[in-house]
């Protein structure tokens, strides 16, 4: 196998999203199911920032600490600079659920409702600002349908212009393609990375495919199983979606999988002689 490359991130000073030594536990009875330990990352603005891992690691849960539903039994999340202690317009969440649009309004309601729910527009902006951006999901035709009438793709478009249309700081996106048929999912992948193409906005993606996690993100963190801790962290900004095919993809999605699921530890992979800085998260160049 080739050496790995460290790769050298942008300082953590400048980190939109910081996540410090965030442990997480659920209490059920009278017992802790840890589902993450000391898990740092940070986010920079404009990053699409994936969180890959086995099912059980803990990434849905960091994804709802993040969007402050859960706090941490340990370390800290910031945004911006400020700790993270509830909910807030400024990290709105796309689900893999397809009820998540309430059903009795339609799609221009849908993507409406946050908007005046939170104050963020009065209704004549909030109407333009929905409009906008279902015209960018390529939904104008059906501002007036009712999600029930919509495909599973077409839902989750809507909820992607709702999700936008609030301009957040950070969009959190659990699995969000993750019930569609393998075609209708390709085909969200490119949406949504043309989306960013168009107008980056800062992406916290989750998912346990690693095909997704190399076209969706420039940057992958790797999580070990329950309870997640930080395995590696990856730069991935090479690839797109038009690499799947190609000999370096498959090949970088061969090394994830053998870090995820092989014995040796990504520490050991990397050279610690290039980057002694690094610490114990290594951050390696696919
Ligand atoms: N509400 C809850 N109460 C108790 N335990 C929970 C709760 N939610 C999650 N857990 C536990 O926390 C751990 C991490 O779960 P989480 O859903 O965050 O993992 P995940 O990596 O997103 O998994 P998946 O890919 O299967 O969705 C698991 O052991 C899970 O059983």
């Amino acid at each position: 196998m080739a050496p790995l490359q460290v790769v050298r991130p942008p300082s953590s000073a400048d980190a939109l999203l910081r996540a410090r030594g965030v442990t997480l536990e659920y209490r059920s009875g009278g017992n802790a199911v840890r589902a993450t330990q000391e898990v740092d990352f940070d986010v920079f603005g404009g990053d699409r920032f994936v969180l890959l891992g086995p099912s059980g690691c803990g990434k849905s849960s960091l994804l709802k600490a993040v969007g402050g539903f859960i706090t941490p039994a340990a370390g800290s999340i910031t945004l911006g600079g400020k700790l993270i202690t509830k909910p807030g317009p400024d990290r709105i969440c796309v689900f893999q659920e397809f009820d998540q649009l309430p059903p009795w309004k339609t799609v221009l309601e849908n993507v409406m409702f946050p908007l005046l729910a939170s104050n963020s527009a009065g209704r004549a902006e909030a109407r333009e600002r929905a409009r906008h951006w279902i015209a960018r999901v390529g939904l104008e035709r059906f501002e007036n349908a009712y999600p029930h009438t919509l495909s599973g793709g077409m839902k989750q478009r809507v909820a992607i212009a709702r999700a936008l249309a609030m301009q957040p700081a950070v969009l959190l996106m659990d699995e969000p393609f993750a019930a569609l048929d393998a075609l209708t999912r390709r085909t969200m992948q490119e949406e949504l990375t043309k989306l960013w193409e168009e107008s980056p906005f800062t992406l916290l993606f989750v998912t346990h495919s690693i095909e997704e996690a190399l076209v969706v993100g420039n940057r992958i963190l790797l999580l070990s199983p329950h309870p997640g801790r930080v395995r590696a962290e990856l730069n991935s900004h090479q690839f797109g979606l038009h690499s799947g095919g190609g000999a370096d993809f498959q090949q970088a999605a061969q090394r994830i999988h053998h870090l995820l699921f092989g014995e040796t530890p990504a520490s050991h992979v990397a050279d610690p002689a290039a980057n002694p800085a690094a610490g114990e998260n290594e951050r390696i160049a696919l």
